[in-house]
């Protein structure tokens, strides 16, 4: 195409106006460099009618061939030190480079090019002020780009170069809500587990009990799992509160919860479920609830034995055992359950008697 061809006034050049406002609508809406590269390496080669184009980043102290647009491959995929290319010159310098004969200049590096179809080229930086990318346009005879030609690229890289601040804005705004959303998700969960955890004890209050109880024994029901539902009642906590203040009383009830959660496997589900009440559920448990009771007593004296306490840990413990046939609801295990504890805090208040 000739200057006259292709002057301010000619047909073609009212054409690459028009796709070059296409493209400005385009740029406006992508929303990813994706988008962007697409746009840009279609459109550069359109407004010249040129036979490739190159769509290059600034990656550092390197040029990044990151898309083309051409008859025959370029340099897609590949980064070069700026000093070493055309596209780095043009970053560097502000300025766009017309080389009509590229083996006639000696920024062009003439290796690199020998197996291309390149002759000729123009290469506009986006962002002249402080350039973060560059377009280039390469013809396959040689070529001497026009004015016009020139001032359609400077303008589709100016358009490049907001779509690109967008796409950074756009990304940190979607960074932004993302952090928010986990933010407060990690606040939900922390409030979903403080309102089902005892501050004293570390361990699930009754709510939290209540919840991952019901679940497990619903569980257990559907795969024919036995369940265990074991009553702990802390023995003597109003005396010791009484007679040795009430942050002592704290301290025994805190006690007892270690040596639960110590001695009962992870998967078991240990919750204080009331002052001094603890309920466990064991899914599968590894012994039954009379084993079960003695280990934990056993466990009780053994802390005893062990700290040079001014009270001594004891508990009344009941159970239910409950087969995957049976329909009982939560609560009347627990009822259950604490009869049987109630039945062993008596037996074990007449024992003390004899
Ligand atoms: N220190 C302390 N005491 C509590 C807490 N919650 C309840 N209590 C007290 O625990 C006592 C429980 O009394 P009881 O049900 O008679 O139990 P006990 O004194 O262990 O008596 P037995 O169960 O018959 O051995 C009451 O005095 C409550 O005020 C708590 O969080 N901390």
């Amino acid at each position: 195409m000739t200057r006259d061809e292709f002057g301010p006034s000619s047909g073609h050049y009212t054409q690459a106006v028009e796709r070059l406002l296409h493209a400005v609508q385009e740029l406006s809406l992508a929303r990813d460099l994706d988008q962007v590269q697409k746009i840009v390496r279609r459109t550069a080669r359109e407004l010249t009618g040129c036979d490739g184009s190159t769509f290059v980043l600034r990656d550092g102290d390197k040029c990044f061939y990151a898309d083309e647009d051409a008859i025959e491959p370029l340099w897609k995929g590949n980064r070069f030190p700026m000093p070493t290319c055309i596209s780095g010159w043009a970053m560097l310098n502000r300025k766009t480079a017309i080389i009509p004969d590229i083996y006639a200049d000696e920024r062009i590096p003439h290796e690199a090019y020998r197996p291309t179809f390149v002759k000729s080229l123009v290469m506009v930086p986006i962002r002249r002020l402080s350039p973060i990318g560059a377009i280039g346009n390469y013809w396959a005879h040689r070529h001497q780009a026009t004015a016009e030609e020139v001032r359609l690229l400077q303008a589709l890289a100016d358009s490049t170069s907001i779509a690109l601040e967008n796409i950074q804005v756009y990304g940190e705004m979607e960074q932004r809500v993302r952090d928010r959303t986990a933010a407060l998700e990690r606040a939900n969960q922390e409030i979903r587990k403080l309102s089902m955890t005892d501050e004293l004890t570390g361990l699930l209050n009754r709510r939290g009990f209540y919840a991952l109880a019901e679940q497990a024994l619903a569980h257990a029901r559907r795969n024919g799992e036995q369940a265990l539902l074991a009553f702990v009642d802390v023995d003597g906590l109003k005396r010791v509160n009484d007679a040795l203040g009430h942050d002592t009383g704290d301290a025994m009830i805190a006690d007892v919860a270690r040596v639960l959660r110590s001695t009962l496997r992870e998967s078991d589900i240990v919750a204080r479920v009331g002052g001094d009440e603890f309920c466990v559920v064991a899914i599968n448990p590894e012994t039954d609830g009379q084993v079960l009771r003695e280990r934990l007593l056993e466990r009780l004296e053994q802390a005893n034995a062990a700290a040079d306490k001014t009270y001594r840990l004891a508990a009344s413990i009941g159970f239910v055992e409950s087969r995957a046939a049976e329909t009982a609801t939560l609560d009347q295990l627990i009822l259950g359950a604490d009869e049987h504890m109630y039945a062993h805090k008596k037996a074990r208040a007449q024992a003390r008697l004899y």
